[in-house]
């Protein structure tokens, strides 16, 4: 190498060595009580073949953790781990960083899986967003899907409690940046009321899948392995990215999806600025001048000389531009766009879309 500027920035190549697999990670959420403790108990009781690491992250709010896990060791990031006989493990980090989950499996093998518990405040779009960074470091690790865990008794109040100061609701957030939404406690609820709770998470996030549980019991086919943010499966997400049903008119304030379609060539870097200037820099308003903002951006773009689909994916402030091994053929070139997100304004966005990132746009 004769020019050695930098590096530290040279991507890591992944080893075909079947060691260096990486490891997917599912975020658990969901709002405080909905039974997020109960689904991993199940998941580890049942038979999978796996050997499952859950980790419980605290974020150092002293929360209620179950205490047989939350023994103290002063200095060290993960705190306790208990072996379970089917292999599995379970522990708590205290530190939200990656690096202890390192540190853990560098002490105890690796994992087949591990899922991560946040605790019911938490936004799990942060928590995402610090997988899914290192992910493109060469970690081992990799994110696979968010998974919300919902009360069909208590849900819907949670979603209408307001926040001071114009917050976004977390319960709300945490359904909008979700893969899977699990409606928990259908034994606490009628028909109508749990259709009612369906319904309303539909409107707030018009591509999620939803499963009803009483226990959390589901398929764990249903939780693990989604891979969610890979770019290997485009055209999976091109089959997600059409919405079951038409996202419902919504009170101001709330969280929607908003979606659209328009066929013709993009450019990429006027790509990088629309999506930059909506969920960096807040540019974009409503007509009632509020400024949108964005959880969670799903979408898959042709970019102009492209012959392959490009898969957009984005989550808090982040986002990413991945090129999938589907190509466009002799099929139109269709970008399709997903937001989701907080005063959202379709005609707006799809306006600006066109006007500053399509080369030749036909709507
Ligand atoms: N009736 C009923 N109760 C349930 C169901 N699932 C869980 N519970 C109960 O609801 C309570 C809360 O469940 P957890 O699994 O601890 O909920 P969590 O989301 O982990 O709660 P936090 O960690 O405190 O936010 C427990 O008492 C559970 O036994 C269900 O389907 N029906
Ligand atoms: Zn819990």
């Amino acid at each position: 190498m004769e020019d050695d500027d930098c590096p530290e920035l040279v991507p890591i190549e992944p080893q075909p060595d079947s060691d260096e697999k990486q490891i997917p990670v599912t975020i658990i959420t969901g709002y405080l009580g909905a039974g997020k403790t109960t689904l991993l108990n199940y998941i580890l009781t049942e038979q999978h073949n796996k050997r499952i690491a859950v980790i419980l992250n605290e974020f150092g709010e002293g929360s209620a953790l179950e205490k047989s896990l939350a023994v103290s060791q002063a200095g060290e990031l993960y705190e306790e781990w208990l072996e379970l006989r089917n292999g599995c493990l379970c522990c708590s980090v205290k530190d939200n960083g990656l690096k202890a989950i390192e540190n853990l499996m560098e002490k105890k093998g690796k994992f087949d899986y591990i899922l991560l518990e946040t605790t019911g405040l938490a936004d799990p779009g942060a928590v995402a967003s610090m997988f899914w960074v290192d992910a493109e470091l060469g970690s081992d690790i990799y994110l696979d899907g968010i998974v919300t865990v919902i009360d069909a008794k208590y849900g819907l109040q949670q979603l209408a409690e307001e926040k001071a100061d114009g917050l976004v609701n977390e319960a709300a957030r945490q359904i909008a940046v979700a893969d899977l939404t699990i409606i928990n406690k259908t034994d606490l609820v009628s028909v109508e009321e749990l259709s009612h709770v369906r319904d309303t998470v539909r409107s707030i996030n018009g591509l999620v899948k939803i499963v009803e549980t009483q226990r959390s019991r589901v398929d764990l086919a249903e939780v693990l392995d989604l891979h969610s943010f890979d770019s290997k499966n485009g055209v999976n997400l091109a089959e997600k990215l059409q919405l079951d049903q038409p996202a419902r008119p919504h009170l101001d304030k709330s969280i929607l999806t908003v979606t659209f379609n328009v066929t013709g060539d993009v450019s990429e870097d006027a790509l990088n600025v629309f999506i930059q200037d909506l969920l960096w820099e807040k540019l974009m308003c409503n007509k009632e001048g509020r400024p949108m903002t964005v959880i969670r951006l799903k979408g898959i773009v042709a970019l102009a000389g492209k012959a392959n689909q490009v898969m957009l994916q984005g989550v808090h402030e982040l986002y990413e531009l991945n090129e999938t091994p589907q190509m466009w053929d002799g099929n139109p070139r269709l970008n399709r766009l997903v937001f989701i997100g907080r005063n959202l304004d379709k005609d707006i966005l799809m306006e600006k879309f066109i006007s500053s990132v399509m080369t030749n746009a036909q709507t």
